[in-house]
């Protein structure tokens, strides 16, 4: 293998800390190869004039160029929010490791859910938020807020919202932890399907690669996103789906909790279910049936009609 791995990004802040998170160990424990950092473009990084409503009917916004990226060979690893990538996986790739994840959890910022004055305004485009929200507190309005993560912030003080929500790891990767007021609870707010977790992505024939990358892997992290991700695979959703699903081990078990919510928060679908770890993506599909079965699909299809942004 040539002693080069050229890594690819976007440009963002968020995106930069998460390269120094994946190259710091790699560096470590490869002290002959040299690692390189590659920011690419993305359509969401490049139209900033455009509502990301529009945007996101394009799914995958920020993964696709990275990934193109990829397969022209400029660079030999894509790094993604795994939450960010499509379930389908794109010709000619694979991920290569799943590492460790971070904090999973959706974070206030600005206020704590109970502290929310009547009819305060909530900055998230996200329909899973904004359901996800209303259906804890039916008498907050949310309003679209969209950019990187410290221009949302600074947003959010700029037209007095009363709080913003935002993914906890984008927060901590970022050194903002101290912006978070409450992190809120996994069970009554359910986070995206693999939030808080890396993808990293290269081209199939990369053996020697694959690996290297390997001394990153994170087992358990991997099976709960195999287990997340296969529920949204059979949810038919996108990242402009209001599904929030969270897996982790627990004594030997894989255990999945998910839920679809109707965008003015009226209605709740739950499902719960654990299994034997190597069943992970089966874990997935049952509980994606269980949602089908009490009615999800109804409230999916309207959703799939109404695209945000995550
Ligand atoms: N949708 C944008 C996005 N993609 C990944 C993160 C950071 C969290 C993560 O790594 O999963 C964020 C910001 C956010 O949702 O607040």
């Amino acid at each position: 293998m040539s002693k080069t791995v050229v890594v690819g990004s976007r440009g963002s802040r968020l995106a930069r800390s998460m390269v120094r998170e994946l190259l710091e160990p790699l560096k470590r424990a490869y002290p002959g190869v040299v690692f390189k950092h590659k920011t690419v473009m993305t359509a969401g990084d490049r139209d900033r004039t455009t509502d990301l409503r529009n945007l996101a009917a394009t799914p995958g916004v920020f993964a696709k160029q990275i990934e193109i990226a990829l397969l022209a060979g400029e660079i030999d690893v894509a790094l993604h929010s795994l939450k960010d990538l499509a379930t389908t996986p794109t010709d000619g790739t694979l991920l290569a490791a799943v590492p460790l994840r971070a904090d999973p959890r959706d974070a206030l910022c600005g206020s704590t859910l109970r502290g929310l004055p009547h009819g305060a305004r909530v900055g998230t485009g996200s329909p899973r938020r904004i359901a996800q929200l209303k259906a804890l507190r039916p008498d907050l309005s949310t309003v679209p807020i969209r950019g990187n993560v410290p221009p949302r912030l600074r947003k959010a003080r700029d037209m007095d919202l009363d709080a913003v929500i935002l993914a906890a790891a984008g927060l901590h990767r970022l050194g903002l932890s101290q912006e978070i007021t409450e992190a809120l609870d996994i069970e009554s707010f359910p986070p995206s399907p693999a939030q808080g977790v890396l993808g990293v992505q290269i081209r199939k024939d990369s053996t020697e690669l694959h690996d290297l990358l390997s001394t990153l892997h994170d087992q358990s992290t991997d099976y709960a996103v195999k287990a997340e991700r296969s529920l949204l695979a059979a949810l038919h959703g996108g990242c402009s789906v209001p599904v929030g699903a969270f897996a982790d081990v627990r004594s030997g078990q894989l255990h999945l909790s998910a839920q679809v919510t109707s965008l003015d928060g009226t209605t709740v679908i739950r499902a719960t279910r654990s299994c034997a770890l190597h069943d992970a993506d089966d874990l997935g599909k049952q509980s994606a049936y269980d949602l089908l079965d009490q009615g999800a699909e109804q409230i999916l299809s309207t959703a799939r009609e109404t695209p945000s942004n995550t």
